[in-house]
């Protein structure tokens, strides 16, 4: 709904300029505009639009993520670092295209409302290129730093040079309505009638209403007050901190001290990225200082420190009697880096399984910083590990496919494209993977079943179903081993035996643990 007579450049429609013909020419351009707007489109520096009008280019790298996000599927991670790699930003313009393409994708639900008031038509009638400079105006105006005479002139800049001037003068006029209010009386304006608390909270923190609903059900299910959702849908909308894990036993963190990281406090080998270029270091290039969530840190370290005692049987172990163990989805091999590591310490051995070949080859460049005798790689499908190899494995990980619920603040996009039926439809998967690992792990071993995602239906609901079905399992005190691997202990994760981090307790991603003892 409207609440103003703002034309818009609509799909079906030519622009409509305050009641004013817009003119011959003018109208010609347009129509070259929204034509060159159709489609998946890539924005080269040889496109006319841009020889003669130049875009601000951190601006331009934010419009062309958004567009990639919403005509091919991409992801902003990916897309992100090549574009302004292509454009040649700077520090502070990649800074500044990162927070801008990142904070436009999260914050789209809370723009789109308050765009919806400043165009007379629905958002989904509008050129996909209108919305997304839009998006990228409001983001500026409502959340960024910047002034608003920037924010506006800038974004109508973009907009002329990359999508045509009868679209732009749309844009201008929307902006302004956009900048006549700050967020907070916006959101005043938009939820004043509003009662319902899912609603509100979607809108106020920009989550789809179903994620809202699905995390405070994740957090009664893991024992939490359910009136910590505001904090956690806010954590969501944080930039997330870059954590740095020093491969324990081949890797420093002095490099990255050095350059002004600072120590992690929950994990050992662990730091805070003081940002820029991790490409810059030369443990970074080499693989032995990763780019790790602590959350994962800590997941990976609480398998390898579970106390099997002489509880195996090492019948079926590594040649030189040492464990064996087993990354059943290792891609792209991150938490198998740092388990390889812990393996090598430990004498262990690390098979590290991944089903997706272009993500096997993703694990073996992961582990290349650790001695090859320690791991070796499998392409395969996990689901098979238990019946080809059973009773193989002294530790197992299963760090199974999932909505991803719990790492949305690191996959800004990601919230609009999760629909409930992709809980349902990886329910199967997660629990076949979960059988697997449990017949590949020796009597006496451990299997960790780790997700990033706190919803029960991927963590507790899996693990349960899976275990009511076998008596020769039980559940180790996933919290008490989560508290023993990190420097603080106390990390209040636990809750029946299992455990679950979160982004607005512990600054993780929101992983959870199950730790299943096979009884020997
Ligand atoms: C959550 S990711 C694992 C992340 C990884 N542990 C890390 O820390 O980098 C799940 C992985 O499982 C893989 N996968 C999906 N189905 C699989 C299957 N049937 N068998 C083995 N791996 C599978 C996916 O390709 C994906 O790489």
């Amino acid at each position: 709904m409207s609440d103003s007579g703002t034309n818009g450049s609509g799909r079906g429609g030519g622009p409509r300029q305050g009641g004013q013909s817009s003119g011959r020419s003018g109208s010609h351009r347009d129509a070259k505009g929204r034509e060159r707007n159709r489609g998946p489109r890539t924005f080269t520096d040889n496109a006319p639009s841009q020889r003669t009008r130049r875009a601000d280019p951190a601006r331009l790298v934010a419009f062309e993520v958004l567009r990639a996000v919403a005509s091919e599927d991409a992801y902003a991670n990916l897309v992100l670092p090549a574009r302004i790699r292509h454009h040649g930003l700077d520090k502070r313009d990649a800074g500044f295209a990162t927070e801008l393409s990142y904070g436009a994708l999260r914050g789209q639900g809370t723009y789109d409302a308050v765009l919806a008031r400043c165009v007379d038509r629905p958002l989904d009638q509008l050129d996909p290129a209108i919305l997304d400079a839009l998006r990228i105006g409001a983001h500026q105006l409502l959340a960024m730093r910047v002034p608003a005479h920037a924010a506006l002139d800038q974004t109508v800049g973009l907009a002329r040079a990359v999508i045509g001037a009868g679209p732009s003068t749309l844009i201008n006029a929307v902006l302004r309505k956009v900048s006549a209010r700050s967020l907070e009386e916006w959101l005043e304006l938009l939820l004043s009638e509003e009662t319902d608390e899912t609603r509100i909270a979607s809108t106020r923190y920009a989550h789809p209403e179903w994620i809202v609903r699905a995390l405070r059900q994740s957090l009664v299910a893991h024992g939490r007050p359910v009136a910590e959702i505001n904090d956690l849908l806010a954590a969501d909308n944080a930039a997330p901190v870059v954590n740095l894990v020093a491969l324990p036993g081949l890797g420093s963190l002095d490099e990255a001290l050095e350059g002004g990281a600072t120590p992690g406090e929950l994990v050992a080998d662990s730091a805070l990225s003081s940002g820029g270029d991790l490409g810059r270091l030369a443990s970074v290039r080499e693989g032995s200082l990763r780019v790790q969530d602590v959350g994962s840190q800590l997941v990976a370290r609480a398998m390898a420190a579970v106390d099997l005692g002489d509880r195996t049987t090492r019948s079926s172990g590594a040649a030189d009697g040492g464990e064996r163990w087993l990354d059943l989805c290792a891609g792209p091999g991150g938490k198998a880096a740092l388990l390889a590591a812990l393996a090598r310490q430990q004498g262990a051995h690390l098979l590290a399984n991944e089903s997706a070949p272009h993500r096997a080859k993703l694990v073996r460049q992961a582990l290349s910083a650790v001695p090859e005798e320690g791991w070796s790689v499998r392409t395969g499908d996990g689901r098979e590990m238990g019946a080809e190899q059973p009773e193989s494995f002294d530790r197992v990980l299963v760090d199974v496919p999932c909505t991803g619920l719990g790492a949305l603040r690191r996959r800004p996009e990601s919230r609009w494209r999760r629909t409930p039926k992709d809980l349902v439809d990886l329910g199967p998967l997660q629990r076949q993977l979960l059988k697997s690992a449990l017949d590949a792990v020796k009597p006496g071993g451990v299997v960790a079943y780790v997700t990033c995602s706190p919803h029960p239906a991927e963590t507790t609901a899996v693990v349960s179903d899976v275990l009511r079905k076998r008596e020769d399992l039980e559940l180790l005190d996933a919290g008490a081993v989560l508290d023993s691997v990190s420097l603080t202990g106390g990390l209040d994760a636990g809750h029946d035996l299992t455990a679950q981090l979160w982004p607005h307790v512990h600054q993780t991603d929101a992983m959870f643990l199950a730790l299943i003892h096979k009884k020997a």
